[in-house]
């Protein structure tokens, strides 16, 4: 080595690296001592007093490289630039390379300081803790499927990090389900009402005073309806819709449109008893309230209605 630094000094281009050179010195605690005093010497004999600041700053700067070298700490101080030197190039690269390691050993483990691994995890923005190192090492061994232009480790190494350390507390007190998923719930078979023929618009409709739900005519009394008559009353071929419920007859037509179900289902029941299919839907529902501007009479057997089927009569 002392042959090829000796031959490295001959060439002419060794003037610009001394910088390199000095590195190279200050590292050796032996040899910058001397090297210092007599270069301190001849500053001041040029000039005075100033000459050592203005040559200390780029010693220093170079000497910040030597810190990379085992015993680097003391030469920094030192700030001095003696003759001797190393190889050039190698302690550059070297010195760029111990700067990242000496960054990762206060951050990683010295099992993580090889470089490709290193500078990322420089630039792991929370401070990495050893799991979270660990899953870099993972994540770095696995950093083939994503793409290469992007920072693979970090990018990949703070998602599992993150999403670990979230999971474990999330998944926890996030893990029971809602309650109100336990009862089934039949999809809701309601139709878009017509504007106007809202539940409340019925109410006012019924309950007015110069409404004829019945179409029988004003003051036409209570009829009693055979399963003959209310089966011709089907709602259609011009006539009303009839329907029994609870053994009472109801004229539905009128509230077809009003029905949240739909006119076709309210006509399922038209022309007959529609008792069980109302319970079967909507039990809950108040037919009485709601029809009872619109009740025809009652269903009697075959053959019991008298005169003309009214209910006076029978009363
Ligand atoms: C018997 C023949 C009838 C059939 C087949 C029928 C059918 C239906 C259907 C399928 C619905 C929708 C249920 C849903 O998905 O929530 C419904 C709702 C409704 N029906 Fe009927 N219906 C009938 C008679 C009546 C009658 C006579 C009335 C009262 C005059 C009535 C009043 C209602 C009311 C108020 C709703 C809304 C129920 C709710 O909001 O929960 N229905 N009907």
């Amino acid at each position: 080595m002392e042959t090829l630094m000796a031959l490295w000094r001959g060439h002419p281009k060794v003037a610009q690296p001394p910088t390199t050179e000095a590195n190279s010195e200050s590292s050796r605690p032996g040899a910058q001592e001397p090297a210092q005093t007599s270069r301190a010497r001849s500053d001041g004999a040029a000039m005075p007093p100033p000459p050592p600041p203005t040559i200390s700053p780029p010693e220093d700067t170079t000497a910040a490289s030597p810190q990379t070298t085992p015993k680097a700490k003391s030469a920094s101080t030192s700030g001095a630039v003696p003759s001797l030197s190393l190889s050039a190039s190698p302690p550059a690269s070297a010195a760029a390379q111990a700067r990242v390691t000496d960054a990762s050993p206060a951050l990683a483990p010295p099992s993580l300081s090889t470089a490709p691994i290193a500078t990322p995890s420089t630039l792991m923005p929370p401070p990495p803790r050893p799991p979270t190192l660990n899953s870099i090492n993972n994540s770095s061994s696995s950093s083939n499927r994503a793409p290469s232009h992007l920072s693979p480790a970090p990018a990949r190494g703070l998602p599992n990090s993150l999403a670990s350390s979230a999971r474990q507390p999330g998944t926890s007190t996030l893990a029971p389900p809602p309650t109100h998923s336990a009862r089934p719930s039949k999809p809701s078979r309601k139709v878009v009402l017509e504007p106007g023929h809202s539940p409340l618009d019925w109410a006012r409709l019924a309950n007015g005073p110069a409404s004829d739900l019945r179409n029988l005519g004003p003051g036409a009394p209570y009829l009693k309806v055979t399963p003959s008559m209310l089966k011709r009353q089907t709602g259609r071929r011009g006539k009303d819709a009839w329907t029994a419920l609870g053994g009472r007859v109801y004229n539905i037509s009128p509230y077809l449109p009003f029905h949240p179900g739909g006119e076709p289902e309210l006509l399922r029941c038209a022309g007959r008893d529609g008792t069980k299919l109302f319970g079967e839907i909507h039990p809950w529902v108040n037919y009485e309230g709601m029809l009872a501007s619109s009740l025809i009479g009652m269903l009697v057997e075959e053959g019991e209605e008298t005169g003309n089927g009214a209910m006076d009569e029978m009363d």
